[in-house]
Formats: structure tokens, C-alpha cells, sequence
């Protein structure tokens, strides 16, 4: 067997699909089942559903009141009223009741006058079939309620249930086999040793494949070892309807997927031109469809959102859905690779009174990309990138209410992650969107109209921007339990054989510890570690808890998280700076209502080292 095997089609996406529903038996699948209409939502019919009764199937009043034959009634008016013997010629009616023989009108109660218990007055004549359903108005016997290969949702079930049909024939449900390999995958909720990956791509393709209406069917991982995964494919692709086989898809040693489905039965391709993904191929066995995906797990995802729901579509009888889309204003430049059309993940905001399209991390392997985003832009293959303030197509993910979004550039805060919570407790129409970027970048970001907000940690006002003071927090070096070393201050962080980690530059922990370094004389070439950059506070604290450095540079509440000792070095302020434009906006008013209410306050307060006083105030306004 030959150990490495380098792919080498650079297929289109368009191609490679083609090929992919080239390669199913037939337009959709024949199987079918037959169930009741009420538990058919999301089911498609294998056949037309005609109406067996009528909706409604007898002459219905249509109001409360009294039904009439609208001859007696004629002339009737506010001179002359027309009196009317009550159970001879005006009979009581509620909505809904079945109208009396002889009677075509029915005269809301409301347009009556009672003059005793056997007498009606009434001052307007009726016209033919006033408030009355006629039999058949919703729904006439015999009529197609739903055409073979329909989507059924809660109307089509009351569509069918008023037509008289209780059960119909649906299709089948396909059923998809998910084979996760790889030999570093434990299962979720396993605690996890260097090199050990927890294996959920397979449940993130199960609940995408559930919610396109097939089943999906996971089966157990199986690790890099070609004859093991050999002899599982060959079985599953015996059982269901198609499988979908999980990393090993590269170029690297133990990437078997492509022999594998190569020897069992035709490679179709290995490789498409689309970023992530490129390594996805596509293979028939035992006369079923192979889908070989990418092990990165945003590559899998996109990959099954791109190949399989289509297939999951043909089986179903369906046609190729549609995403929504929306047009925004890209905020930044991107390059990308000529001949590979790139998905970049974004957010999509209102700022400043136009849509954007903010792009966030590119990684395959960063699925919390995917998890933040509302949709996705492509670049494409021809093109060798995008511009700033490009109109851009975003195809949002389902259940996307952009209008609701602000998006937040700056530095991570845990007053930021319960202001988060406490929109979502307060029940706000708002939903906060995050990119992590230190003070001086997060301001620029903010002028240059790519955030509705900055959160900074002190920082110089900017023109046409108003500053609300968000929570004062403690900050200083966060060190193990025990503090073996005896760390007092920064006087200690040029202790022989100590390590330190910093944060990145421009953050506002790291500009006061250089100020403490100062004033106590310290070169900071005599700090080991001083260059060696953490992004955040909780990166630091992240690598002293786990034993990796000494000493980190935290705030008190995330060396409280970690359960790490603290040594203050003095307070910094976390303020929200607003564009001046967009301070009465609906949403950023709303915004501020939260960080000033009392819930946020006293639930801030509980942090360690936190302090609520002027928490909302405007502290400054340019
Ligand atoms: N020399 C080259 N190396 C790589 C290339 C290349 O062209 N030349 N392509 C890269 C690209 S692009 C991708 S995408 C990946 C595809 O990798 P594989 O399909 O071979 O998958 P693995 O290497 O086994 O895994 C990648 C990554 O994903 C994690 N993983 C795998 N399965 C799961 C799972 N079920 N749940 C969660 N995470 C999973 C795995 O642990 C790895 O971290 O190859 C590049 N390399
Ligand atoms: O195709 Mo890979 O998914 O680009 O990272």
C-alpha cells in the first residue's frame, strides 16, 4: 500500500457538486412510510394529498348573532325597523354554528336591538350570504392540498387536517452514517492528555444533518489504522443511504480516507477548490455515495453544509434551498489564494447608518468562528482578495436577526461577559458581538465605523465620541496557589530562574506594569519573559495554572477563575467609548439602560476585585 498520496484535483465547488448528485440513483428516494399528519412537520410527501372534505363542509355563521332569510329583512332601516319573531323567522347563532335551514344572512348581535324574550328589532336590511362561510370557502373535496415532494411545516399540517386527510405517505427519512477517525479523538467530558482532541465534529454533523430532515446515525471512532477504517466504511456503506467519513483526508501519513474508499469501491475526486475544505473527495461504495470531509472542524462543517445538504435534499425529493442574503459593506481589506474560493466567516451590523460585514478569524480550526458569525462571505476563486468598503453578499446562517446586533471591539472584560448575560436575563433584544483587540486598535476600529462600540481600558479621548465608564477593575500578577517564589511586587519579576509572561502590547495591564516598573527602576531586559506575549489576562493566568510560567498579569477576578494568588498593582477603568452618531440609537440606548441597572451593578460587584461606583456615567464626551 503506498503510504502517501497527495490529492490533486483542484475541482470547483460547482463541479464537484454536480458530480457528487451525478452519482445518486435517481431524483429522489423511493422509500416511503406512511404517518399520522399531526407528527409530519418537517416530513415530505412521497405523493400528491388531495382534499377528502370540504373546510367547512356545511353553511358556517361567520359571526355571533342571528341568521335570517335576508328577504324578511328588506327595507329595514333606522326610520323604519323591521321587528322579527325570535325561533320563527330570526334564529340565534354563535360563530362557527351551522346556519338554520331557510336562512341565508346572518345579522351581527351588535345591529340588533332585543325588544323582548321573542322579538328582534333590526334597522339595516341583509344582504344574500352575509357573515356566512360558505361550505367549501377554506378548502374544497377533491382539491391538491400539497404536491408530491412538498416540505411540510404547521400550516401544511392545518392545510391537511381541515381537508380531511389524518395520514399520509411521506419519504423515508435517509439515513447517514458519521465515522469520526482519528487515534488523538476521546470522547466529550474525557479529561484530556497532551495530543488528545475531543471528538465533536461528528455531533455538529449530526445536528446539522437532523435539522435538513434525515437521520443521522454516528457511528463509533475509529482510529488512523487503514484496515480498521477499511472494514467499517465497507459496512456502514452496506447499511445507509450514505456515509460521511470524517478527517484522514490529507496529505499526511496516517490519511487513509482516500485508499480507503479508492480500494472499496471508486474515487470520484479528492480535492476542491474552496477554502476551508479543499481536501474533501467524494466516492461511491457498494452503490452508495462516500463523502470524505476534512478533519478541521470548520472545514467539516462547511463542507457538510456545502455537499451534504444537497444530497440530503435529492433524497428527500427536495429542491437545492437557498440561503438568505444580505448586502453590507465589508470593513477591511482581505487578500485570499488565486484559484480557491475562500468562505470568510462575519458579523453583520447597522453602524453609523450603513450594513457591514466585519470578517472574523479565517482558521479552519477555530469552530467558535463559526458559533460568533452570521453568515459567511465567499471570495472568489478568480479573485486574489476583496477591498475595504467592498458591497459584499453575506449568506446569513438560519435564525439571524442582524438588526439586533452591536458589535464590540476591545479588550476581553469579565464586565463585558455578564453584561452579556444580563441582556440575555433582562430579556433585551440585543445581541453583543466580540472582537478581542487591544485599547488604541479597538478606538481605531470604532473610527473607522467597523464596531458600534470600544471597550478601553484608559485610554485617550478620540473627537465625536462620548465615553461611558463600564467598571473599574484591580489588575496585577496573578502567580500559583501556594506563591512559592514569595512574589511581593514587581520588584520580584527579576528574580533569578522566574518566568513571566506578558500581555500584548497597547493593552491597558500591560502600560500600568510598565509604569510600576518605572517608578520602582526596573529594566525590564532583566524581567525573563517580559517580550514573550500573552494576549490576554486569561492566556496568562491560563499558563500558571497550568504549570507553565511563574507569574502572569491578570485581574483579580480571572486569578479568582483560576484559583491563583494575586498581588494588585492598582485599578484600570473599562469604559465603553460610543460614536457621538450613534449614541440615541435605539440599541446602544438600550445598551446603556443595562450597564446601568441595578442587576448589572450588583451582579458585577460579586466579582473580585470589581468596583461599580459611576458605573453608566458618561465620563467624557468630545
Ligand atoms: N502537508 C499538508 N498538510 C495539510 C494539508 C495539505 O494540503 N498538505 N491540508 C490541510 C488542510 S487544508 C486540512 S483541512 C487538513 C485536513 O486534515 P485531515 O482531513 O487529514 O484531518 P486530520 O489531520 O486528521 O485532522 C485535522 C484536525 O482536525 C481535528 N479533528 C479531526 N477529526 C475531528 C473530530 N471528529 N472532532 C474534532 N476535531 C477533529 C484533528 O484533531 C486535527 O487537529 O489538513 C491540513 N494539512
Ligand atoms: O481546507 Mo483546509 O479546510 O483549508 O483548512
Amino acid at each position: 500500500m503506498e503510504k502517501r498520496n497527495i490529492y490533486l484535483d483542484k475541482l470547483p465547488l460547482t463541479e464537484a457538486k454536480e458530480i457528487i448528485l451525478n452519482n445518486l440513483a435517481g431524483n429522489y428516494r423511493e422509500a416511503t412510510e406512511r404517518v399520522k399528519v399531526e407528527d409530519a412537520s418537517g416530513r415530505v410527501t412521497a405523493e400528491a394529498v388531495y382534499a377528502e372534505d370540504s373546510s367547512p363542509h356545511y353553511y358556517a355563521a361567520a359571526m355571533d348573532g342571528f341568521a335570517v332569510d335576508v328577504d324578511k329583512t328588506f327595507g329595514a332601516s333606522k326610520r323604519d325597523p323591521k321587528e322579527l319573531t325570535i325561533g320563527q323567522e330570526a334564529f340565534f347563532v354563535d360563530t362557527g354554528d351551522a346556519v338554520p335551514e331557510g336562512c341565508n344572512g346572518v345579522i351581527m348581535i351588535e345591529d340588533v336591538n332585543q325588544l323582548d324574550e321573542a322579538t328582534i328589532e333590526i334597522t339595516a336590511s341583509v344582504a344574500p350570504g352575509q357573515h356566512i362561510r360558505s361550505i367549501g370557502e377554506d378548502i374544497l373535496a377533491s382539491q391538491l392540498l400539497a404536491p408530491v415532494n412538498t416540505k411540510l411545516g404547521p400550516s401544511e399540517i392545518g392545510g391537511l387536517l381541515a381537508g380531511g386527510i389524518t395520514e399520509i405517505e411521506v419519504r423515508k427519512e435517509p439515513e447517514v452514517a458519521i465515522l469520526p477517525t482519528g487515534t488523538e479523538l476521546v470522547d466529550p467530558g474525557s479529561s484530556l492528555q497532551p495530543g488528545e482532541i475531543v471528538e465533536y465534529n461528528s455531533r455538529v454533523i449530526a445536528s446539522q444533518i437532523r435539522e435538513w430532515g434525515a437521520v443521522p446515525v454516528k457511528a463509533d471512532k475509529v482510529e488512523d489504522d487503514y484496515e480498521l477504517i477499511k472494514n467499517r466504511v465497507d459496512r456502514l456503506s452496506q447499511q445507509y443511504d450514505l456515509v460521511l467519513i470524517i478527517a484522514g483526508s490529507s496529505a499526511g501519513a496516517e490519511d487513509y480516507t482516500s485508499q480507503v474508499i479508492e480500494n472499496l469501491g471508486e474515487l470520484l475526486f479528492h480535492g476542491v477548490a474552496i477554502k476551508p475544505g479543499k481536501p474533501l473527495m467524494a466516492g461511491v461504495i457498494n452503490e452508495k455515495l462516500v463523502i470524505g470531509l476534512p478533519g478541521y472542524p470548520v472545514s467539516a462543517y462547511l463542507g457538510t453544509q456545502l455537499f451534504v445538504r444537497p444530497v440530503i435534499e435529492r433524497l428527500l425529493g427536495l429542491t437545492c434551498s437557498q440561503p438568505e442574503k444580505v448586502k453590507a459593506e465589508l470593513t477591511q481589506n482581505l487578500t485570499s489564494k488565486l484559484g480557491e474560493e475562500e468562505f470568510v466567516r462575519v458579523n453583520v451590523a447597522h453602524i453609523d447608518g450603513d450594513l457591514k460585514a466585519v470578517p472574523l478569524q479565517r482558521g479552519a480550526g477555530v469552530i467558535n468562528s463559526v458559533m460568533k458569525s452570521d453568515g459567511f462571505i465567499r471570495i472568489p476563486a478568480l479573485k486574489q482578495g476583496m477591498k475595504q468598503n467592498k458591497q459584499v453578499e453575506v449568506e446569513l446562517r438560519r435564525d439571524i436577526d442582524y438588526n439586533q446586533n452591536l458589535l464590540i471591539a476591545g479588550e476581553e472584560d469579565l464586565a463585558y461577559e455578564l453584561l452579556c448575560n444580563q441582556i440575555k436575563l433582562q430579556g433585551v433584544g440585543l445581541n453583543l458581538k466580540f472582537k478581542n483587540m487591544a485599547s488604541e486598535t479597538a478606538v481605531d476600529t470604532l473610527e473607522q465605523k467597523a464596531a458600534n462600540a470600544a471597550l478601553v481600558k484608559t485610554v485617550g479621548m478620540r473627537q465625536e465620541t462620548v465615553v461611558v465608564n463600564l467598571a473599574v477593575s484591580e489588575v496585577g500578577l496573578v502567580v500559583r496557589p501556594d506563591n512559592s517564589l514569595g512574589i511581593n511586587g514587581v520588584e520580584d519579576l527579576s528574580q533569578e530562574g522566574l518566568s513571566f509572561v506578558n500581555q500584548q502590547q497597547g493593552r491597558a495591564a500591560r502600560r500600568l506594569l510598565d509604569s510600576r516598573l518605572e517608578t520602582a527602576g526596573i529594566n525590564t531586559q532583566e524581567i525573563v519573559g517580559y517580550r514573550q506575549e500573552e494576549i490576554t489576562g486569561r492566556d496568562a493566568a491560563n499558563l500558571v495554572k497550568e504549570g507553565i510560567i511563574d507569574v502572569g498579569l491578570a485581574s483579580r477576578g480571572v486569578a479568582e477563575l483560576f484559583n491563583l494568588d494575586f498581588i494588585s498593582l492598582g485599578q484600570i477603568t473599562s469604559s465603553l467609548v460610543i460614536l457621538e452618531s450613534e449614541v440615541e440609537r435605539e440599541e446602544l440606548k438600550k445598551l446603556l439602560e443595562v450597564v446601568r441597572s441595578n442587576e448589572y451593578k450588583s451582579q458585577l460587584q460579586k466579582i473580585a476585585g470589581y468596583n461599580t461606583e459611576d458605573c453608566g456615567e458618561i465620563i467624557d464626551r468630545k
